[in-house]
């Protein structure tokens, strides 16, 4: 389990580059802070390592700075360490430099030879190109554990992105706050452990930056709490649209619903063949038939839908949400519901929440490329809708710019149907009072704490008998 598992510990504002960079100009002790950051990449080592010969792999900028810190603090706990830099080092760096009087090494293959373990303080958040020729070279070349200082070498801070070359850490040390590409795949998978290390920038630097971007976490939201007063009605009723063909995925949405809140779910069947099925199947949801949209409006209580799952993406769904649409309904929109306007996602102007994996946004927003936060953020504004861009990296992205970043969610959750279960969970959040933003991003929260309960080997339907105490769980965090 990695050190960023602890979440209720870790602040939940991340910083790009671009943001850090701002915070180390507010603070304004630049040195300090260079010697805060190298003394807590040596303590990560020694409480990890026992004494090995290190070679720091240093840059030319303050993460080369870093690395000449965390040198002189291992040697002086008495490790055998040497630096590589890579060019003369610039600005706070070249002072960091100044103090280390130990063994120099040329920057390249032959000089790993020695070395037990490697520090990685080559670029950091400086990246600004791809990495490639001699630096390259020398990372393909190493065959020891790697510490990587802020990221790994190649990792870009802002996206998670792979910029020419980066290789696995088996421990990343990091400042202040994390930043995307610590959470962001494969940026996430290639830091190995990551710590996050306090510098002793003011907190205070952060009113001036105002971050928009989080990892998502109970922090963030608030769960409905009902109370003595609170009625089945009064709980949201949430309405689910079921397809004759592939009526099992709005079953699976419904009892991510139920389990997630809602007073009422009513699955709306287009036949009493299938009404009479989810019935059986689950006996506490309300099921109606009729002809759409006419039957679904017409209780005016009706006030969150939830459509995709199991529908096709033909003129007839397009139909129904246009419909739900202009009636003003709140809707969770998934899967078929999003297909059916490819190409179209201004007509989607008033959904609530739409949740789309990979290829599902690339029908309707174009490809996602390698900025998934963008990327979701882009689409939010676009369509006005709360994004929620699935995957094992599942961005959350509000149309006023706020974005979050899921992190929770083990791989055995990619399996069919579990996207069902979050739209319903969503859909339940939403129709219990949570703003949209809030609601997607506790869903995806909750599903990946659920996923990791039901354990490897788990199927959709084992998701949402576990939702319940993932509230639980969930109230005992804050
Ligand atoms: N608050 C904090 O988080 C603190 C972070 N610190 C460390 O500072 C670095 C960022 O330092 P910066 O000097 O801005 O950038 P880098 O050291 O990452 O690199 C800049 C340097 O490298 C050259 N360069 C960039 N990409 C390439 C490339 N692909 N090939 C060749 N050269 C490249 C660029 O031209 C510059 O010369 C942060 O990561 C932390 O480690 C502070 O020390 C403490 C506060
Ligand atoms: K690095």
């Amino acid at each position: 389990m990695s050190a960023m598992t602890r979440r209720a510990a870790t602040p939940s504002e991340l910083l790009s580059p671009t943001e850090m960079a701002e915070a180390d100009r507010l603070a304004g002790n630049g040195p300090a802070l260079m010697e805060a950051a190298g003394a807590a990449v040596a303590r990560a080592i020694r409480s990890r390592f026992r004494p090995l010969p290190v070679l720091v792999l240093a840059g030319p900028g303050h993460n080369g700075g870093d690395g000449y810190v965390a040198a002189r603090h291992l040697e002086r706990a008495g490790w055998d360490v040497a630096v590589a830099p890579l060019a003369p080092p610039n600005g706070d760096a070249a002072g960091a430099a100044a103090h280390w009087r130990g063994p120099i090494r040329p920057f390249a293959p032959a000089s790993l030879a020695r070395a037990g373990l490697v520090v990685d303080a080559v670029f950091g958040a400086g990246l600004s190109r791809p990495v490639d020729g001699q630096v390259a070279e020398t990372l393909c070349a190493i065959r020891t554990p790697i510490v990587a200082v802020d990221v790994p070498s190649g990792v870009d801070g802002a996206t998670g992105a792979v910029r020419g070359l980066a290789r696995q850490a088996a421990l990343t040390v990091t400042f202040f706050r994390l930043k995307p590409g610590h959470l962001l795949l494969p940026g996430r998978d290639l830091c190995g452990e990551t710590v996050l290390a306090e510098i002793g920038l003011p907190e205070a630097v952060l009113d001036r930056i105002g971050p928009r971007s989080f990892r998502n976490g109970p922090g963030l939201w608030r769960l409905p709490q009902p109370d003595t007063a609170t009625h089945k009605h009064s709980r949201g009723h949430v309405t689910m649209l079921s397809s004759d063909a592939l009526s099992g995925a709005a079953l699976l949405a419904a009892r991510g619903a139920r389990r997630a809140g809602a007073g009422l779910v009513t699955l709306a069947c287009e036949s009493e063949n299938a009404a009479r099925a989810h019935r059986m199947a689950e006996p506490g949801a309300l099921t109606l038939t009729g002809d759409w949209p006419e039957a679904l409006l017409e209780d005016g209580r009706r006030e969150v839908f939830c459509a995709g799952p199991g529908l096709p993406p033909d003129a007839t769904t397009r139909g129904t949400v246009a419909a739900l649409l202009a009636a003003g309904k709140r809707l969770v929109l998934d899967a078929g519901a999003l297909t059916a306007f490819a190409g179209h996602p201004d007509r989607l102007h008033g959904a609530a929440i739409l949740t789309p994996h990979m290829a599902e946004f690339a029908r309707l927003f174009g490809e996602v490329g390698k900025d998934r936060l963008e990327a979701a953020r882009r689409a939010a504004a676009q369509s006005g809708a709360v994004i929620l861009l699935k995957g094992s990296d599942t961005v959350i992205a509000a149309p006023d710019g706020r974005a979050a970043i899921n992190d929770n969610a083990p791989a055995w959750l990619a399996t069919g149907g579990t996207g069902d279960v979050l739209a319903g969970i969503a859909a339940a959040l939403l129709a219990q009072g949570m703003p949209p933003f809030e609601a997607a991003c506790a869903a995806a929260w909750l599903q990946g704490e659920a996923a990791q309960r039901a354990g490897p080997g788990m199927i959709a339907e084992d998701l949402p008998p576990q939702i319940h105490a993932t509230f639980l769980h969930v109230a005992a965090l804050i």
